[in-house]
């Protein structure tokens, strides 16, 4: 079992026994339609109104069958899972894996929010050394404000899982890592071992989304970039998902979804996107083609990515032109409005949803149509051109 807390909680209890915390609203009831294989424990303990180390409340009058007919109900998917109108991305009774949410700014946690405005059940895997701060902000409530979903109530985080998507599994892990004091604490977080924890806990999942990137030397031009630098782009930002699909799609239901995030240096020359990071983009888009037919014929399991316009989240602020880059999307894309995280998350839930059963190997741009001009029209040499600008009524 992964060694970190559980925040949040999935299940409407009966009244006496759980504080007005822990109520959530009928909607994020979750339907456990896959995983009959689970023990009634296992699953009442992964349930994070009861945590590991907490038994089940036994005082203050509590009707414990009453309790454990409820969360029966919950679980066994005999919920009444009315058809929506309409034409909806409808993700109930999915669940949902996210590698790389570590805060509310990233497209991760924006992807997170839409799955389970859909409908999904949500777990995700945050890197090791955020670990820490990402948990104790959700505990202390600090994400409450972008919790809050379409219909009023809060995204619930079922389970966080420490991961760090650099290594495979434990005979990979270098000795200054594992005694890393940022690595203290946490155990069980290789790529493996989180797909072995999660299926001790759930069984199974249906959708994995890859929504993390890292690249030491990206601040430098490819030129100036080492050997170390490069290959740790390409082993953070492209084999992670790599290997995030060969260690879960083995616990993944047939007609699952996965979605990784790429940017549209892979194939354009971006400036200021170095360290062999516009290499990994590349490699990530060639590895979803390859992914999507082996996937695909193999376990009926779709590979897409999304190619997103710039996000002001922690990892693009790092890489120091963030700004320069949304301000050029305003000036030069056919919609000139700044792209939210909310788009590409929504992009993501119906990639994700039976809507998208034919898509797959796809890259997919989510960025205000940028990748499509053949030109920046900011430049002066268009000046005495009449190009449109937008109504931004
Ligand atoms: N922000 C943008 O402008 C933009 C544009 C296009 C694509 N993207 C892509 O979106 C994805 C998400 O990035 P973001 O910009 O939302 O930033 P972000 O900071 O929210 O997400 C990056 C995440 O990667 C995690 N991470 C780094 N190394 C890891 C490792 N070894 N194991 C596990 N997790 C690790 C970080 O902790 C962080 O949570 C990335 O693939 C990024 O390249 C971002």
């Amino acid at each position: 079992m992964a060694a970190t807390a559980t925040p949040g909680t999935q299940i409407v209890a009966p009244k006496p026994c759980i504080s007005a915390s822990h109520r959530v609203s009928r909607s994020r009831i979750p339907y456990f339609g896959h995983e009959p294989k689970v023990s009634f424990q296992t699953k009442l303990r992964s349930l994070s109104f009861i945590s590991a180390t907490q038994p089940f409340p036994k005082s203050n009058g509590c009707d414990l069958l009453n309790s454990e007919r409820h969360v029966i109900k919950a679980m066994s998917g005999s919920s009444d899972k009315q058809p929506l109108p309409g034409l909806p991305v409808d993700l109930r009774g999915k669940r949902a894996f996210i590698a790389g949410v570590a805060d509310d700014n990233g497209y991760g946690w924006a992807i997170a929010k839409s799955l389970a405005a859909a409908g999904a059940e949500i777990l995700v895997g945050t890197w090791v050394p955020a670990l820490n701060i990402f948990e104790t902000s959700l505990r202390r409530g600090k994400f409450d404000e972008s919790r809050v979903l379409p219909d009023g109530s809060l995204m619930e985080i079922t389970k966080v899982y420490p991961l760090d998507a650099v290594y495979d599994c434990p005979e990979d892990v270098p000795e200054d890592i594992k005694t890393n004091k940022r690595y203290a604490g946490s155990s069980n977080w290789t790529v493996k071992e989180v797909a072995e924890t999660v299926k001790q806990d759930f069984g199974t999942i249906d959708i994995l989304v890859h929504s993390l990137a890292n690249g030491p030397e990206v601040t430098k031009p490819l030129l100036e970039t080492s050997r170390y630098g490069y290959l740790a782009a390409i082993s953070a930002s492209s084999y992670s998902f790599v290997s995030l699909l060969k260690y879960f799609i083995p616990i993944m239901n047939p007609g699952g979804a996965t979605i990784s995030l790429t940017y549209i240096a892979s194939e354009k020359i971006i400036p200021g996107y170095g360290g062999g990071m516009s290499s990994a983009k590349s490699a990530l888009e060639s590895d979803t083609r390859v992914l999507a037919f082996e996937a695909g014929r193999k376990h009926n399991i779709r590979v897409n990515t999304i190619s997103a316009g710039p996000l002001r989240s922690r990892a693009a602020k790092a890489i120091g032109f963030i700004d320069m880059m949304i301000d050029y999307s305003l000036e030069n894309a056919p919609l000139q409005k700044e792209l939210t995280a909310e788009e590409v998350g929504n992009a993501a839930a119906f990639l994700a949803s039976p809507l998208a059963s034919a898509i797959t190997g796809a890259v997919v741009y989510v960025d205000n149509g940028l990748n499509a001009m053949g030109v920046g029209v900011d430049s002066p040499v268009f000046r005495d051109l009449d190009i449109p600008k937008s109504n931004k009524s």
